[in-house]
């Protein structure tokens, strides 16, 4: 059966609607989509039961009820068990860079000196067709060892050195559909065409180049809850059942980036203990779920997004606490992102950068994380160096550091209010980066340098969040002494002023080919919309998706 453009040779049930390319039908083979149509098959209904369990918590939250520790599993997070033993070629992930699987971005970041380069379809990534298929493609070429590049504009350049990163692929959420692939009449699920398809062509060639006999190595995002682990470990199970390699032969760390997470570490390490190398503080994802889990409890209310960091209590408690989760359970325990990136034009600013990258880092290996994420190759020395002075030559802390002092941790400490004050600039920023990071997004580029800071889908969420908060409850803004309250009207006027402003820094041109105006009205509806929508790119999406023939759209 044909499908797509000029024809991606499918199986049965299988509708391509993205363009058609010859280098994408190398990755769209009738082998691989059968691969993903079976997963699609065996686990939508659980991807579904999740989902509305997702939504089943939500409404109780949205109630009164607060998250908290599950009594049914009281027996997992109190039993002696551990995961299978971490694979050798991963026991050192002192420092992981991050980013989207952009070409020259991959094998920057495979060169950059980082011990892994986590590839990433979720947060980093804009997931239009081009990007989702180029990107597979250039997966394909790093596994493979083949990747290179040639800059035109600079005429350089750029292949893979001899040392190089361990991969890990972050596929998306399993909230994400992918509207280009059609199964049985229906968008697959985002996050099964993303690992099937990559698992499929490069199971071999990763293990034996990559994972000395594991592997692939995988991040699983913005899970909820323990049953949507067991869905990725059953998966897991049925690609190494397709491959015929043993099983635990897959690994994958669990970024733990939801509220309701924190009180299921165990539970899911317990789900993925054959195939588990660790949990990960995904700090920008979980302020984000902090406000959306207690969206309607006005007494919960954020300060400004620039307060919200690691030392207050309820993220100091939440890191020491997976601390403490993942090393009972003998797997690493990974830190976050620091936003900061290198600031080239400006040195002394570049300098108090970096050194609130290196508080960051050090703060995290003190209190006995494994490794950290940086956004930046420019950031890898120092952050190496931090963990390296106070890891010494031994691989990670996981036996080292036990932090047997958060077992007292309780769920008030997981929860507590986040201190400090909110700012008309608070408004104004969440507005200007809001309107901005969208605006790229919806031009295909998932992460961007704004102010000299990281911003990707995770930090957007925030600011869009927070601005619904406070609009929704009508918050006076007395950080900065002018005690305003946040009204429709307040926000309108920000909104004029800050589309102003955006337009004077990037300039007349850029604005007017940019898609700041298509951005700044999809940004305005989640802002201001009475019910709170679940992520800010499952409606962005509709913009992207370019289904062919055109104007054929499933969603
Ligand atoms: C909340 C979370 O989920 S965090 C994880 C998801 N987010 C991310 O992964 C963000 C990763 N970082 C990035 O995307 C980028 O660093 C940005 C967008 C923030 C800044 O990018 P730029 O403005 O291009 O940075 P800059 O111009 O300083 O780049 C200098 C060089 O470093 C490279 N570079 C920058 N960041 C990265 C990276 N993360 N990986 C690989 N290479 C990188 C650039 O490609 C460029 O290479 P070149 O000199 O060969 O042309
Ligand atoms: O994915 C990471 C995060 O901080 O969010
Ligand atoms: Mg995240």
């Amino acid at each position: 059966m044909k499908s797509g453009g000029r024809g991606y040779d499918v199986p049965e049930g299988v509708d391509i609607r993205g363009r058609y390319d010859e280098e994408f039908a190398n990755i769209l083979t009738k082998d691989a989509l059968q691969f993903v149509v079976d997963l699609q098959r065996e686990f939508r209904n659980h991807v579904n039961y999740a989902m509305e369990c997702r939504k089943e918590a939500k409404r109780r939250y949205n109630q009164g009820a607060l998250p908290g520790f599950d009594p049914a599993t009281r027996n997992i997070r109190e039993g002696v068990w551990t995961c299978a033993p971490v694979p050798p070629a991963v026991a050192d992930r002192r420092v992981e860079i991050t980013g989207p699987v952009e070409r020259k971005m991959i094998i920057n970041a495979l060169n950059s000196g980082a011990k892994v380069f986590m590839a990433d379809f979720e947060d980093a990534l804009s997931p239009n067709w081009e990007n989702l298929m180029r990107g597979q493609v250039n997966l394909k070429d790093a596994v493979d060892g083949t990747i290179s590049f040639h800059d035109k504009a600079r005429n350089r350049d750029y292949k893979l050195n001899d040392q190089i990163a361990k991969l890990f692929v972050r596929p998306r959420g399993w909230h994400l559909p992918e509207a280009h692939i059609l199964i049985d009449g229906e968008p697959a699920t985002g996050c099964l065409v993303d690992f099937g398809l990559y698992f499929y062509h490069n199971y071999a060639k990763f293990r034996q180049n990559q994972g000395a006999g594991f592997g692939p190595f995988f991040y699983l995002p913005k899970m909820e809850h323990s049953r949507e682990a067991k869905i990725w470990n059953n998966v897991f199970e049925r690609a190494e059942k397709m491959a015929g390699i043993e099983r635990g032969s897959i690994r994958a760390t669990v970024l733990i980036e939801t509220l309701p997470a924190v009180f299921q570490m165990d539970e899911i390490l317990y789900e993925l203990r054959d195939h588990s190398v660790g949990l990960n503080c995904g700090r920008w994802d979980y302020i984000f779920s902090y406000v959306k889990t207690f969206q309607a409890h006005p007494d919960r209310l954020l300060p400004d997004r620039v307060q919200v960091g690691m030392t207050q209590h309820f993220m100091r408690s939440y890191s020491e606490l997976l601390i403490r989760t993942c090393h009972r359970r003998g797997v690493h325990a990974m830190g976050g992102m620091a936003a900061q990136i290198p600031i080239r034009d400006d040195p002394a600013a570049n300098e108090a950068a970096l050194d609130l990258v290196r508080k960051d880092k050090l703060r995290e290996v003190k209190a006995g994380h494994d490794g950290t994420w940086a956004a930046h190759p420019g950031l890898i020395p120092d952050c190496v160096e931090v963990f390296t002075n106070n890891m010494g030559n031994a691989p990670n802390q996981i036996q080292t550091v036990k932090r047997e002092d958060a077992a007292a941790l309780t769920e008030e400490d997981l929860l507590q209010r986040p201190r400090g004050v909110r700012t008309m600039e608070g408004l104004r920023l969440n507005t200007r980066v809001g309107i901005q990071y969208l605006a790229a997004w919806l031009t295909g580029s998932g992460s961007v340098p704004l102010y000299n800071l990281m911003e990707d889908a995770a930090t957007a969420e925030i600011s869009r969040v927070q601005n619904w908060q406070w609009l929704k409850y009508g918050v006076e803004l007395d950080g900065d002494g002018l005690g305003v309250k946040v009204t429709k009207d307040l926000f309108g006027r920000v909104v004029e002023e800050e589309m102003t402003r955006i337009e004077s820094e990037v300039g007349k041109e850029k604005f007017k080919k940019g898609m700041y105006k298509e951005a700044c009205k999809i940004f305005t509806r989640q802002c201001t919309t009475p019910t709170l929508d679940d992520f800010l790119t499952l409606d962005a999406y509709n913009y992207i998706v370019i289904q062919h023939p055109q104007g054929s759209s499933n969603l």
